[in-house]
């Protein structure tokens, strides 16, 4: 396996009395798109920046693309969208786009990288003047003219229309598709879900949970399946018919819960067994967690 983008060990970083980050350990695998969640003022934009280079480590270590984040050789390598914009106010889009490929040996098309983006009319208009929309798909623009190994993108979709959302999720899963590995922080779950491989949710300057998204809602109590029957079945029995690790309890009279991994064929087994003993349930309810529930149970808080 190759070595990691980004390592992060023991990172510490504080704001005057404010621990931003708290002894954070995280590893990005190459190749990978991972998302980084957690609530408002989790350490999110704090940890990423100084993986990016902008704020030195105060304990810990940090390692990107093998080396220190602050390295200058890493500037080609990496592509930054941050969350204010990044651009001089006064420069004009094209402009500034040409001038950032132009510095990189290997650049994206500029004309592509427009009319991918939807930026073509935005040519000669300042920063300043354009749209809060289209100045975050400049700076993302920006971010990825230099063909980057590696991208870093700080809530890349805040304040998009649908359209620009999509366009951003498709231009990070072609980049994957060519290699190129994505941090990325998102107050959206559904974006979690649809573009992570691995998302790590950070609450309090610490990492709480990692894993894919499969992962992170498998095995919850919420992936269950209620159904009303007759009081008093044989839940045993039941718990053998199905998948080993399954439980089956009776809360109440005549109502149950199946919690373990549901899928088709575990709702198949079980109105089988309810078949062969010539039961009919009244309900059948399927329930499976989303990510959200889970950031919920973990953090307490929702996303925004
Ligand atoms: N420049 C700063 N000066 C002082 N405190 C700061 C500064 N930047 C961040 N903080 C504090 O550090 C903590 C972590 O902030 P950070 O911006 O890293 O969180 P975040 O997870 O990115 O939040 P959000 O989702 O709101 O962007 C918060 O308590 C925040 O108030």
């Amino acid at each position: 396996m190759p070595a990691p983008a980004v390592e992060v060990r023991d990172l510490v970083m504080q704001y005057g009395e404010t621990t931003a980050v708290d002894h954070l350990d995280l590893t990005v695998e190459t190749g990978s798109v991972t998302a980084i969640l957690g609530p408002n003022g989790a350490g999110k934009t704090t940890t990423i920046e100084t993986c990016e280079g902008f704020r030195a480590a105060q304990a810990g270590t940090v390692r990107v693309l093998g080396l220190d984040p602050r390295d200058a050789s890493l500037r080609p390598r990496i592509g930054v969208m941050l969350q204010s914009g990044g651009a001089w106010s006064g420069s004009r889009a094209h402009e500034m786009l040409r001038h950032i490929a132009a510095l990189h040996a290997h650049p994206l098309d500029v004309d592509a990288v427009i009319e991918r983006l939807g930026l073509g009319s935005c040519g000669r208009t300042p920063f300043r003047r354009l749209s809060g929309g289209q100045q975050q798909r400049l700076s993302l623009a920006m971010a990825i003219i230099g063909r980057p190994e590696l991208l870093f993108l700080d809530e890349p979709t805040a304040g998009l229309d649908p359209q620009a959302r999509r366009a951003t999720w498709e231009l990070v899963t072609e980049m994957r598709d060519h290699g190129v590995t994505t941090v990325l922080t998102t107050h959206f779950m559904d974006e979690a879900e649809h573009l992570s491989d691995v998302v790590h949710i950070v609450d309090a300057g610490r990492v709480i949970a990692s894993g894919s998204p499969a992962d992170l809602t498998r095995e919850s109590a919420r992936n269950t399946i209620r159904f009303t029957a007759t009081a008093g079945l044989d839940v045993v029995d039941l718990m053998q018919a199905l998948p080993e690790g399954t439980k089956v309890e009776e809360r109440g009279a005549g109502s149950y819960v199946v919690a373990g991994d549901v899928d088709p064929a575990m709702l198949a087994t079980l109105t089988a067994w309810c078949a062969g003993r010539g039961i009919l349930p009244e309900s059948i309810l399927v329930e499976r967690q989303t990510l959200e529930d889970r950031f919920l149970d973990l953090t307490g808080r929702s996303l925004r």
